[in-house]
């Protein structure tokens, strides 16, 4: 190679991160199966499940406006990461997004700043309809993630994330470990109801609003 000649290092290994980026922009969303190694996954879904037990889980609202009826669109109950104060668990998972955070930024150049995150449980029989993750009120949200905390989730199982992509449909089954990430005003997408307790945490990588 000349001296001159620009010299842009895409060769192999990339980072899991740089993976993510790179079919973020190419297709607007990606999935990556065994993202969160499987310790991190069963201490997540532990926590979850006691949060849940302790009554610590609020039915969800959509919007930003506090106790707006989300009933009928979505039947999860949630529970936000309030960083700093972090669980050991959270920290580990809240650092991984972090490090998605920079890599997305240094190579989309898409200026995210903040990170907001819940853990979600939908019961047997919930979901979530169809919708776009960026609220009408505010636009800050760029990129949405989901990790998925289901141990041992079988197909028959149900609880699909669908993805209403250009081609039609894409069923997502959220399987332990698994990172979804996709634009938050790009894809609609949404919860499909499940015979059993489906546990995730969502996030979402944030601008500085502009309304
Ligand atoms: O849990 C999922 O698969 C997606 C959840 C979702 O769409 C949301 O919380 O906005
Ligand atoms: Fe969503």
């Amino acid at each position: 190679m000349s001296a001159d000649q620009p010299h842009i290092d895409i060769s192999p290994p990339i980072s899991r991160a740089e993976a993510v980026a790179v079919a973020l922009e190419r297709h607007g969303w990606c999935c990556y199966p065994d993202f969160i190694d499987p310790a991190t996954v069963m201490a997540l879904a532990a926590e979850c499940q006691e949060l849940d037990r302790r009554g610590n889980l609020r039915p969800a609202t959509t919007g930003r406006a506090p106790g707006r009826h989300a009933g009928v669109l979505r039947g999860d109950r949630t529970h936000w990461f309030e960083a700093p104060a972090l669980s050991d668990a959270q920290r580990v998972l809240w650092g991984r997004l972090q490090a998605l955070r920079h890599v997305l930024n240094r190579r989309l150049m898409l200026g995210l700043e903040e990170l907001e995150a819940h853990y979600a449980l939908y019961p047997p029989g919930a979901g979530y309809a169809r919708h776009f993750d960026r609220f009408r009120d505010d636009d800050a949200r760029v990129v949405s993630s989901v990790i998925y905390l289901n141990h041992d989730w079988k197909s028959d199982d149900g609880g699909a994330l669908r993805l209403h992509l250009p081609d039609g449909p894409y069923d997502i089954a959220p399987r332990g470990g698994m990172l979804v990430m996709f634009l938050s005003a790009e894809i609609e997408h949404e919860v499909l109801p499940a015979l059993r307790n489906r546990l995730s945490v969502a996030g979402w990588f944030r601008r500085r609003s502009l309304t």
